[in-house]
C-alpha cells in the first residue's frame, strides 16, 4: 500500500513511516521542515519539502490513507503565541482534508493528543471524558477531532484519532530531537551530557504525592505499532478515538531519578514557576486501543524508555561533533 505521512521528518512521524516501511508499504513524507529534519525522513521513503496547506498537488487515488502528524506541539508556546497553532493546526488540517475529499482518499490516522481533555476529572482517563483544554495547543487539536468527525459522517471518510499522552524514546536511527527542545526527557538527558547545568522543575506546589506534574511516558515503537493497527481499523464513515498510553504516572521528580539511575549522572534540578496551561495529572486508559485496535503495548519500562531515549541522545551528539 502507499501512504502519505505529514510530519514524516518530525519525530513521531519519523518513527511510524520507518515502521511502514519495514511492513513493506510505499511511503511518501510531506514536511515543511518548520520544526523536523531532512535527515529524520527514512531512507527508503520518497520527500516532498512542502506545507499541509498545498496537499493537493501532491495528493492523488493512488494513495490508500494519510498519517497526519504535521502540526506544532509545544504546550507552552501555544498559551503565549495561539494564532500560530489555530493557523497551522487547524488551517492545515481544513486544507489537507479538503485535498484528501478532492483526490478521493479516504482513510486517514490523526495525531491528537492527552491535551485535548485539560484537566482531568478522573483518571486513567477514558475516550467519553469532558475535554476541556487548558491550553491553545490542546484545543486546537480538539477542534481537529470535531473537524474529522464531521468529515467522517458527511463525506464517508474512515478516521482514527489517536489521542497519544508523552511520547519518549527512540526507535533506531529515528528519535526525539526538538529543536528548541522543550520536552522533559530529552532535557533532563541534555544534563547528563553536560549540555545544560540542571533542569527546571516547573511547579512543585502541584496536588500530586511530590508536587511535580504526573504524566503517562509511552514509548514510540508501541505507538508506532497502533498506527499499523488503526490503518487496518478504519471503518468508511466512522472516527474512532483511542487513547494511547501505558496507564501509569511518573511525576517529573521520578522521570530525572530514572534518568539518573539510567545514565549514572547526579542531574542537578531547580525548581521554577509553573508553566501556563500545564495540567497535574494525565494518565491514559488505553482500553479502548486495546479492544478496538488489538494494541499490546510491550515497551511500558520508564527506564527501558529514557535507556532507548539515552542511547539516540549519545548517537546524534556524537554524530555533531564530528
Ligand atoms: N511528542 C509527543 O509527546 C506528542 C504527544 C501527543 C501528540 N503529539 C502529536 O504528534 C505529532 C508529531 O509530534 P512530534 O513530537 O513528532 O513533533 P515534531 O515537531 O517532531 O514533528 C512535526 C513535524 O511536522 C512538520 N510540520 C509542521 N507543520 C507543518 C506544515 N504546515 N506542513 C508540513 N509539515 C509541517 C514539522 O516540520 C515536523 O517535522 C504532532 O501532531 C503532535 O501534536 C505528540
Ligand atoms: O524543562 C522541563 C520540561 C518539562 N517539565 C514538565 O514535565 C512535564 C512533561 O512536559 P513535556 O515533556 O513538555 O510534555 P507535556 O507538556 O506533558 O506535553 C506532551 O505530552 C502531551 C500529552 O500528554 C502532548 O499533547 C504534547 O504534544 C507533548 O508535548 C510537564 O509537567 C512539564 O511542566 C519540567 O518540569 N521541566
Amino acid at each position: 500500500m502507499k501512504y502519505l505521512v505529514t510530519g514524516g521528518a518530525g519525530y513521531v512521524g519519523s518513527v511510524v513511516a520507518q515502521h511502514l516501511l519495514e511492513a513493506g508499504h510505499e511511503v511518501t513524507v510531506l514536511d515543511n521542515l518548520s520544526t523536523g529534519f531532512r535527515e529524520g525522513v527514512p531512507a527508503g521513503a520518497a520527500f516532498v519539502e512542502g506545507d499541509i496547506r498545498d496537499a493537493a498537488k501532491w495528493l492523488d487515488s493512488s494513495y490508500e490513507a494519510v498519517l497526519h502528524f504535521a502540526a506544532f506541539s509545544q504546550v507552552g508556546e501555544s498559551v503565549v503565541k495561539p494564532e500560530k497553532y489555530w493557523d497551522n493546526n487547524v488551517g492545515g488540517t481544513m486544507a489537507l482534508l479538503a485535498a484528501m475529499r478532492e483526490a478521493g482518499v479516504r482513510k486517514l490516522v490523526f495525531s491528537s493528543t492527552a491535551a485535548t481533555y485539560g484537566e482531568p476529572e478522573q483518571v486513567p482517563i477514558v475516550e467519553t471524558a469532558p475535554t476541556q483544554p487548558t491550553n491553545p495547543y490542546g484545543a486546537t487539536k480538539l477542534a481537529v477531532d470535531h473537524m474529522i468527525t464531521g468529515e467522517a459522517a458527511a463525506h464517508g471518510l474512515g478516521a482514527v484519532s489517536l489521542r497519544y499522552f508523552n511520547v519518549a524514546g527512540a526507535y533506531g536511527a529515528q528519535g526525539e530531537r526538538h529543536n528548541p527542545e522543550s520536552h522533559l526527557i530529552p532535557l533532563v538527558l541534555q544534563v547528563a551530557q553536560g549540555r545544560r547545568e540542571a533542569i527546571s522543575v516547573f511547579g512543585d506546589d502541584y496536588p500530586t504525592p511530590d508536587g511535580t506534574c504526573i504524566r503517562d511516558y509511552i514509548h514510540v515503537a508501541d505507538l508506532a505499532d497502533a498506527h499499523l493497527l488503526a490503518l487496518t481499523a478504519a471503518q468508511p464513515g466512522e472516527h474512532l478515538i483511542c487513547n494511547l498510553g501505558n496507564g501509569e504516572g511518573f511525576s517529573v521528580r521520578e522521570v530525572i531519578e530514572t534518568v539518573r539511575q539510567v545514565t549514572g549522572h547526579p542531574i542537578p534540578e531547580v525548581v521554577a514557576p509553573r508553566r501556563g496551561g500545564d495540567p497535574a495529572v494525565l494518565v491514559a486508559s488505553a482500553a479502548t486501543a486495546r479492544e478496538k485496535l488489538g494494541w499490546n503495548p510491550t515497551r511500558a519500562d520508564l527506564a527501558g524508555i529514557v535507556a532507548d531515549a539515552w542511547e539516540f541522545a549519545q548517537r546524534i551528539s556524537t554524530a555533531r561533533e564530528q
